[in-house]
This record gives structure tokens, C-alpha cells and sequence, in this order.
């Protein structure tokens, strides 16, 4: 099983070459990249070309959203998507042991048009997003949504590079994909003990994930099982591999397990969850198996992403407890693969 190295602090790697046409800096980048995915699974990204505004006007959407009194943020009520899009009011997703938090939070994906055929089958995790009618908030969220997938998608022709294949490799897994941005609020607490955990060890399920916070918590754990702090930096992404790029890679790519300790200080978090298509299987690359690397068992992206997501939902458990929701039996537990089987054998739960 993939494990990280002994680091006690992230890379901060400048992507920029990776748009630019110097083939020696870009190579670099790709080594640096490779390098990184293989022993830590986790770091900052710079030189991404996102106007700084894009974040700051998000930052500000989302402080003003939060702000509104209840019953109009309630008008977005992710209840009432049938594709898991809108607004998540405190108390509505499941807590997994511990105190209960007091975030609320706000959920998006790829925006399809109300004729999209995923969407008209009934498929719960594509279709229109939920837009709440604050003005603005639209525009703003969608730019930075449309900014970040960009990005991601350039980093993903930089990691197929930096695993020796042609950058076009995963692209085709990548067209239509349920990627979530959530836009989440934790408010100040002055209760909050300093090591308590706001969000407990786990991997992220998806290819990588591209964050943006606005205060220190976020701990990633080295091979050693030390907790290693990820503070906030300027500008810049953090960005950790998520268990379908292991999987992909049958665990060349680590997928690295990470905590969110709370801290006495109001916090925003905005983590991009860069998926694959929803009907993608997802199953190790042929050219990553070998003899002493037996192929993992495959699963349905978007099936397996909704099954965990349906756990950790209160209006979901609510569908299926009146049987207006059924559940994919056939989607097996990603959390068989990577950091999080080991922290399964060891009783930690998953947070998400
Ligand atoms: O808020 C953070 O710093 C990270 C959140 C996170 O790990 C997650 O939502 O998966
Ligand atoms: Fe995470």
C-alpha cells in the first residue's frame, strides 16, 4: 500500500510553465510534480494564472451569503435539488463521532442545462445548480468555479506527464464531471479547544482536490504519523491527490490522509473536488499493473461518490428511510484503497 515519506513541510511548486512553451521549465515542473505525488500526495501550487480577484470576490459572495438570515438561504435548501446542489444548514450533514460542528456550507458542481440527458434520467449527482437569488452570487461563484476547473485541468496533463504518458491521458475521463466546489462556513467559536478536530482523518475520494482557506487547522499526516500543519499561503492552492488518481495509478500517486483541527477563529474553506465523468470505472490504467501489482477492484465513480455522500446527508437518509431513494448496491468502498484502508484497519472513520 502507498505510503508517504518522512516530510515536515509541503512544496510549494509554480505551476506557470505548465501554460508557457519552454519545454525545460516545464519539464522541471513535471519532475517536481511527480516527485511530490509519489512521496507526500500534498502541496501548495502557484504561477496557476487565477486573477487574484477571483478569489477574493468569492471569499466575499460567501461571507455575504452566510450573513443572510436563514429562511432565505433555506430558499437553496440542498433538500430541495434533486442532484445534490444548495445550501447545507448547520446540523444537516451527519457527524461521525465528537462534538457536532456549527458549519454551514454551500454545494455546486458543474452546471448542465435543465435538458441534460444525465440529468432528465434522474441521475443524482448532474444536472443545474441551485442559485441562491443574492445578486452577484452567480457570476462571482461560477467564475471562480469556471477558474478552478481550468486550473485542474492543466495540473491533470502535468501529473499524466509526470507518470511518463502522454498528457492527454486521462482527459477523456474527464468531460462531464460531477466536481464539487463547496463554499463552507465555520463560524467563530470560542469554545473550540485547539486540538479538537473539525474534520476528522481521511482521504478525499476524487482525483485531486484544489483548496483555498482562510485560516490555519488543515494537517496532513507524513509516514511517520506525525499531523503536519497546512497554513493558509497567499494566492496560492493547496492541492492533495485523492483516491481515484490512486487507483488510476494503482497507487504510484499517493492519496494522503489529512485532518482539520479547530481553531478559536472563524474559518472559510472552499476545496474543488476535481472528479472523472460519473460513469467512469474507475480501475487501475492497464500500463500500471504489473505481476507484483495486482489490479484493484473497480468501481463507478459517480456511484461510489453518492453512495458516501448519501451517508453523510440527513434529507438523504431521510429518501431512503421513505424509500424515494435506492442505493447502487453494486458500488464497492473506495475506502478499501490507499491511506484510508489503513486508517480503517486503525478505527478512524472517514469524515466525508
Ligand atoms: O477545510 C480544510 O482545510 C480542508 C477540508 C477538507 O479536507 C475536505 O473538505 O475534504
Ligand atoms: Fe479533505
Amino acid at each position: 500500500m502507498a505510503k508517504p515519506g518522512n516530510f515536515t513541510s509541503l512544496p510549494v511548486i509554480d505551476i506557470s510553465p505548465l501554460f508557457g512553451d519552454d519545454p525545460d521549465a516545464r519539464a522541471r515542473v513535471v519532475a517536481d510534480l511527480g516527485r511530490t505525488a509519489r512521496e507526500i500526495g500534498f502541496l501548495y501550487v502557484t504561477g496557476h494564472g487565477m486573477a487574484p480577484g477571483l478569489f477574493d470576490d468569492l471569499l466575499a459572495t460567501a461571507k455575504d451569503f452566510f450573513a443572510r438570515p436563514l429562511d432565505e438561504k433555506m430558499q437553496v435548501y440542498i433538500g430541495k435539488s434533486s442532484n445534490h446542489r444548495g445550501y447545507v444548514p448547520t446540523g444537516e450533514e451527519v457527524i461521525y463521532g465528537g462534538v457536532p460542528d456549527q458549519k454551514e456550507a454551500y454545494d455546486l458542481s458543474i452546471d448542465l442545462p435543465a435538458d441534460d440527458p444525465d440529468y432528465l434520467a434522474g441521475n443524482p449527482m448532474l444536472g443545474p445548480n441551485q442559485w441562491p437569488a443574492l445578486p452577484g452570487f452567480r457570476e462571482k461563484v461560477g467564475a471562480y468555479y469556471d477558474g478552478v476547473m481550468s486550473v485542474g485541468r492543466v495540473l491533470l496533463r502535468g501529473f499524466a506527464e509526470a507518470l511518463g504518458q502522454d498528457p492527454s491521458l486521462f482527459d477523456s475521463y474527464v468531460t462531464k464531471p460531477p466536481s464539487q466546489l463547496r463554499l463552507v462556513h465555520y463560524p467563530y467559536n470560542e469554545k473550540a479547544p485547539g486540538n479538537a478536530l473539525g474534520i476528522s482523518p481521511h482521504t478525499d475520494m476524487e482525483v485531486f482536490t484544489l483548496l483555498r482557506v482562510t485560516a490555519p487547522g488543515l494537517e496532513v499526516m507524513n509516514g511517520a504519523g506525525e499531523w503536519i500543519d497546512v497554513p493558509p499561503l497567499d494566492n496560492a492552492f493547496v492541492v492533495n491527490l485523492g483516491d481515484m488518481m490512486e487507483a488510476w495509478t494503482n497507487g504510484e500517486f499517493i492519496a494522503t490522509s489529512h485532518r482539520v483541527r479547530k481553531v478559536r477563529e472563524e474559518r472559510y474553506s472552499f476545496p474543488l473536488f476535481f472528479s472523472v465523468d460519473y460513469h467512469t470505472e474507475v480501475a487501475p490504467l492497464p500500463m500500471f499493473v504489473t505481476g507484483d501489482k495486482p489490479a484493484r477492484k473497480p468501481v463507478v465513480a459517480g456511484e461510489h461518490l453518492f453512495q458516501v455522500t448519501a451517508q453523510g446527508f440527513v434529507y438523504l437518509q431521510k429518501r431512503i428511510a421513505e424509500g424515494r431513494l435506492v442505493l447502487p448496491d453494486n458500488a464497492s468502498n473506495l475506502h478499501q484503497f490507499g491511506q484510508h484502508a489503513r486508517h480503517e484497519a486503525e478505527a478512524l472513520a472517514p469524515a466525508r
